[in-house]
């Protein structure tokens, strides 16, 4: 099948965002934070890699929020559907997650430094060793620095690394072991490294906004905070839409 989104970016001076999230309450808190009502067609094209939302915000930014999926495969898979069917400058993962404590408590907001496969690699017998040491693929994209500054202070979010994985995090014993191997982590979620991948295939750079619904730790359901990291997601898409940071994070 093959899908093109109406061409209505063509005006040079206009940035084009692409925002992945997962589900359709986090497409819709960042809807609401765009200012933006729920969307009908052809505001919302239906895409294989699922729903998107496309806003033309008053900043300039032109803003395509698509509800890729739970997971790195699915991400990635509704990413790279995006990515072909249109032009961006910059693919934006975004969505809830868990923060690790005492840097990010529920309802914070993180935005990645790096954005980085965390159980992508291989068991050995010296522990767990990544991809990039076993001498194939990578496992890091760093979105640019300057970019991630300016989100930071915008935003009164954490600047960390976030980790994807593809197994929520449940015990202290796995807490621990990922903050010992990555020490400048802020928050995990699922979804980030499989965007970023896309992207870069396409020349496109990425970055990555999390809100804090859960502790990363023993696995306890009636502590999530969905509502709270929800809102928090909104009010950091009110602000965040700027030209000069998608062009600053196109800089790399
Ligand atoms: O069943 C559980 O114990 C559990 C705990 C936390 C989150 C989940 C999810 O299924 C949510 C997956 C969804 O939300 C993002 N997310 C939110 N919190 C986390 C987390 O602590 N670790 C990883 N991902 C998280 C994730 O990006 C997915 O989109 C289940």
């Amino acid at each position: 099948m093959t899908v093109r989104l109406p061409d209505e970016q063509s005006d040079p001076a206009r940035a084009r965002l692409l925002v992945v999230v997962a589900v359709p309450a986090e497409a819709d808190a960042v809807l609401r934070g765009l200012g933006a009502g729920p969307r009908t067609p052809p505001g919302r094209v239906a895409l294989p890699g699922g729903a998107l939302d496309r806003v033309a915000h008053p900043s300039g930014v032109t803003v395509d929020v698509l509800a890729g999926g739970v997971g790195p495969g699915a991400a990635a898979a509704a990413a790279a559907t995006a990515l072909t069917a249109a032009r961006y400058d910059l693919a934006l993962s975004a969505g809830i997650a868990g923060g690790f404590a005492p840097r990010a408590p529920i309802g914070a907001t993180v935005v990645a430094t790096g954005i980085v496969a965390a159980d992508l690699g291989a068991e050995t017998p010296e522990g767990f060793a990544d991809v990039t040491e076993l001498g194939f693929g990578t496992v890091r994209h760093t979105p640019a620095p300057t970019a991630v500054a300016l989100a930071a202070e915008a935003l009164g979010a954490v600047a960390a690394t976030v980790l994807t994985v593809s197994t929520v995090t449940g015990s202290a014993a796995r807490a621990a072991a990922l903050t010992a191997r990555h020490p400048d982590a802020a928050a995990e979620a699922m979804e980030g490294f499989g965007v970023a991948e896309a992207a870069a295939r396409h020349g496109v750079p990425s970055f990555e906004l999390r809100t804090v619904s859960n502790a990363v730790g023993p696995r306890d359901r009636s502590a999530w905070r969905i509502g709270e990291a929800l809102a928090a997601l909104e009010r950091a898409f009110a602000l965040l839409p700027h030209p000069a940071l998608v062009k600053e994070a196109g800089r790399g």
